[in-house]
Formats: C-alpha cells, sequence, structure tokens
C-alpha cells in the first residue's frame, strides 16, 4: 500500500529588507529560503505554501503501517530540525477519513520480532509528536478511531469537521485489546480522567458533536472549512513568542513523556506478550473479519 505525506513548508513569518526573514527567531538568507525546495521520496512530499501541511495519504482508510509510522517519524524530525518551520498542520488527504487508526493487519499473524518493530515505531511516533517543540493542529476531516484519535489528541488544537457521521476516540476495548498507559495518559491530558475513564472501559466512540461536548476537539466547522480553519488557527498559536510557548508546553507534557521514555521497552515487552496470545489473535482476526462483512 503507498502510504504519502504531503508536507507543506510555511513560508518566510516576516521579511526583512527583502533579503532576510526570520526563522525560529534566527536571520537567515533570502536566498536560504529559496533554496528550500520541495523534497519526496516514495512515501512523502514536501512542498512550499504559505502554511506546513502534513497530509497522511495511505489508502483506503489511512491505516497506519509500519511504513506509514516510520515515515511519519522522519517527516517530521525534518521539520523539527528545519528553523523555517514553526508550525504543522496535520490532516488526511482523503474526505471522510483522518485516519483509521494502526493498522490491525500488522498485529495479525506476524513474528515477535515484527510485532516489536512495528510498536517501537507507534511510540516514536507519539514521542515525536506529542512532544513537538511546533505547534501541531489537527485538522480532523473524518473519522478518527484509536491510534487516529491518539494522534489528533497528541496536536496542540483540534478542528473537526462538523458531521455526526463522523466519530473519533479511542475504541481499543471493541477490538478486545487494552489501550496502553499512555494513550491513557494523553487522553486524561485531553479531556481529564473522569471522561477518560468511562470513554475507555466502552471503546467509546464519541460522534464529532458529542467530541466537542466533552472537549476532545476543540471546534467544528464544516468540511469544506476545516482546512482554513486550522492555517486561521496556526496564525493565533504562533503570535505567541515560540521559547514561552514550548516551554510552557514541555512543563505541561514532560512528566507524561519521561513516563513512556523509562517504561519503553517492558511496554514494548509487554505489546508483544499481550498481542502474541491466541485469545487476542483471534479477537482481532473476528474484528477484521466484522469489518470486511459490513459491506
Ligand atoms: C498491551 C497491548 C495493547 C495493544 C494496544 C493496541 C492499540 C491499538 C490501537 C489501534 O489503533 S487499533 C485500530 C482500531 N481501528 C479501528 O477500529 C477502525 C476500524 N475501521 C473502521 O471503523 C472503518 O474502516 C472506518 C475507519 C470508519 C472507515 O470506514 P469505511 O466504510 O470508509 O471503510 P471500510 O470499508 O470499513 O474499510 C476499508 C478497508 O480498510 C480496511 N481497514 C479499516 N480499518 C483498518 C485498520 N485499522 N487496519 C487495517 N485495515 C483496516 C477494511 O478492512 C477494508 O478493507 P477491504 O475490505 O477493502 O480489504
Amino acid at each position: 500500500m503507498a502510504a504519502q505525506a504531503v508536507l507543506r513548508s510555511s513560508a518566510p513569518a516576516r521579511l526583512l529588507s527583502g533579503s532576510f526573514y526570520i526563522r525560529k527567531g534566527v536571520l537567515a538568507s533570502w536566498q536560504h529560503y529559496q533554496s528550500r525546495r520541495p523534497f519526496s521520496n516514495e512515501k512523502v512530499l514536501v512542498e512550499l505554501d504559505e502554511s506546513t501541511v502534513m497530509k497522511m495519504k495511505n489508502p483506503p482508510v489511512n491505516s497506519l503501517s509500519l511504513d506509514v509510522l516510520t515515515e511519519f517519524s522522519i517527516s517530521l524530525e525534518k521539520l523539527e530540525i528545519d528553523r523555517g518551520c514553526r508550525g504543522v498542520i496535520l490532516t488526511s488527504a482523503f474526505p471522510k477519513i483522518f485516519s483509521a487508526g494502526l493498522d490491525i493487519t500488522e498485529m495479525c499473524g506476524k513474528s515477535a520480532e515484527h510485532y516489536a518493530a512495528f510498536w517501537r515505531a507507534v511510540q516514536e511516533m507519539w514521542l515525536k509528536l506529542y512532544g513537538s517543540n511546533m505547534v501541531t493542529i489537527a485538522a480532523i476531516n473524518g473519522s478518527s478511531p484509536a491510534g487516529g484519535c491518539l494522534m489528533a489528541m497528541c496536536c496542540d488544537y483540534r478542528i473537526m469537521a462538523d458531521n455526526p457521521k463522523f466519530a473519533i476516540g479511542l475504541n481499543e476495548t471493541q477490538l478486545g485489546i487494552v489501550a496502553p498507559f499512555w494513550f491513557k495518559e494523553t487522553m486524561v491530558n485531553t479531556v481529564g480522567n473522569r471522561v477518560t475513564e468511562q470513554s475507555l472501559q466502552l471503546g467509546q466512540m464519541y460522534p464529532a458533536p458529542d467530541a466537542l461536548k466533552i472537549g476532545l476537539v476543540d471546534k467544528l466547522v464544516t468540511e469544506e472549512k476545516v482546512q482554513s480553519t486550522a492555517v486561521a488557527a496556526m496564525s493565533q498559536w504562533l503570535a505567541v513568542p515560540d521559547h514561552a510557548r514550548q516551554i510552557t508546553k514541555s512543563i505541561m507534557r514532560k512528566p507524561t513523556i519521561d513516563n513512556l521514555v523509562k517504561h519503553r521497552e517492558a511496554d514494548i515487552n509487554n505489546f508483544v506478550s499481550f498481542i502474541t496470545k491466541d485469545s487476542i489473535q483471534k479477537s482481532l482476526q473476528v474484528y477484521m473479519d466484522r469489518l470486511k462483512q459490513k459491506k
């Protein structure tokens, strides 16, 4: 399956004397900006535009395979070290679906080594996105279960298409699996303990209007306006001095991040021993069969 992230890098925040611009507070030559060109490899395409937009493009439903996760982390890392990029809008290239979450086929019928590599890639994506110094805004243009919801929750601000057919939530228990502690902590940090406790046990998916009510998303707009609203929100977030915003973000998120870093290997071992159980493999298979039968 081809996965492609489309990245658009920000134009200079402010031009000075026609030949310099400010990138993360550092003066850099206009020539340098011009030398930044769209880049692409098999799965990543970077285009220069007014805002940096990272589009998931893994048909048909943006499931997060090992390849997609790896490419996502590499792309984000590239933007992180690009001093010209202060914020990223994360969205989907497809209408009606933001991301179907982790690719279930990566968790079925594979070797223990594969599960360990896959889980490390999930952790890496989370560490990079939740710990990003950039402003991150999720433009949720469709449904977003489980790992898709996790990605959205990692962002600083969430805008979702106002359509009750689109739902978001951590539905892991519905698959017979358990959201790990750092998924749980990300949700607690987003909507609070009580809502998380109930949502996780029920594996609840929230239609967009309900997601707004519980604070799982911050704003609803019509489908056509999701991206332009994200661009407008980005300007507002970028008006805050970077250093103050970044330190504040770190104060809020560091304890949660440190907790995974400290228990990273144990978390991988736990995932592998859980996912290789016959009963869990059977649950996932039943869930996949149901997905295919619903057509
Ligand atoms: C201690 C250990 C803990 C383990 C923790 C593990 C944490 C797990 C996190 C996860 O993210 S698990 C994944 C959870 N995701 C879901 O439950 C989503 C399932 N999919 C859907 O609900 C729907 O597909 C959709 C996303 C709402 C889209 O619906 P739509 O009607 O547009 O498409 P479909 O016809 O259903 O799907 C098309 C095609 O895609 C396949 N597919 C869908 N989701 C996934 C997926 N997550 N992984 C792999 N494949 C997926 C689906 O089977 C269809 O395939 P084909 O029939 O076309 O072959």
